[in-house]
């Protein structure tokens, strides 16, 4: 009991009268078994974003995140001997190989959370037998997931957040061309105050680290290839465009 009156504390039941949106981000629960069928349990009309960036980067990304929390396995070992720790390597060691490898494996993760809520909705398309079918007519009737290009997002963010909008079917819109300004100094688009200065994201967010090493990058573009390969099959089933980043892996993989 007490577990699901926090969760509908956190997730309030929405009111018919109100055009208000209430969301969620973490990036932790996206490769996770449980959560898309918990998801679809709890909030079976929620509509889902997901963010993609080339899965090496994320990887790295990961890696630095956990360094500057000091994690002392990120700060002992580089990253290349994370990637490729072997089987005999020490349990932690794995277990940041595996946090830093594992949610890059895009079209499993998506695939879970299509089959969790496309079980929900099944019987609105029940007469329907094909599994490609269904997919094609959920997909007109209610496009209820949407997967962004986190290097767009980082480029073009106010473009992103037209597609955003337009898939929220929000009514009350936001120009985010006005509202953003790219800020030297952070590297990154932030928010544009009165006055002309720029309220960026904190310092946990864009972090400054070096390059991937070129090994590491080799190594993780091997890794990735069948992922990839499956990811794009899937966004085209899914009538998804592909992220820039994943046709020019695919072209380099060719
Ligand atoms: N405008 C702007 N400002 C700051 N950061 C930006 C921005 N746009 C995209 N990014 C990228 O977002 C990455 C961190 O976001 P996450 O949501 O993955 O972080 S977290 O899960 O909340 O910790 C972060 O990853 P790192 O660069 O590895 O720090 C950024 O690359």
């Amino acid at each position: 009991m007490q577990l699901k009156f926090l969760y509908m504390e956190f997730f309030p039941i929405p009111s018919n009268t109100t055009s208000d949106f209430y969301f969620e981000k973490s990036a932790n629960y996206f490769d996770s078994e449980v959560a898309p069928r918990r998801a679809a349990a709890l909030l079976p009309k929620a509509k889902v974003l997901t963010i993609l960036i080339n899965p090496a980067d994320r990887a790295y990304s990961w890696y630095q995140h956990q360094r500057a929390h000091d994690d002392p396995v990120a700060l002992k070992y580089t990253f290349h001997e994370v990637i490729t720790a072997g089987s005999d390597a020490s349990s932690k060691l794995r277990a940041l190989q595996n946090r830093c490898l594992v949610p890059g494996w895009y079209a499993t993760h998506i695939e879970r959370w299509l089959s969790a809520y496309h079980a929900n909705q099944r019987r609105a398309s029940n007469f329907l037998t094909s599994h490609r079918a269904r997919y094609a007519l959920l997909r007109v009737l209610d496009p209820w997931i949407l997967v962004l290009d986190g290097k767009l997002l980082r480029t073009e963010p106010a473009k992103v957040m037209d597609m955003v909008q337009k898939f929220l079917g929000v009514t009350n819109t936001i120009d985010y061309h006005r509202t953003l300004a790219f800020d030297p100094k952070k590297g990154f688009w932030c928010q544009l105050l009165e006055g002309g200065k720029t309220k960026c994201l904190g310092k946990s967010k864009g972090r400054k680290y070096p390059e991937m090493d070129l090994d590491s990058r080799a190594f993780l573009k091997d890794y990735y290839r069948e992922h990839n390969v499956e990811l794009s099959k899937l966004l085209y089933r899914m009538g998804q465009t592909l992220p820039t980043w994943l046709r020019e892996d695919l072209q380099n993989t060719r």
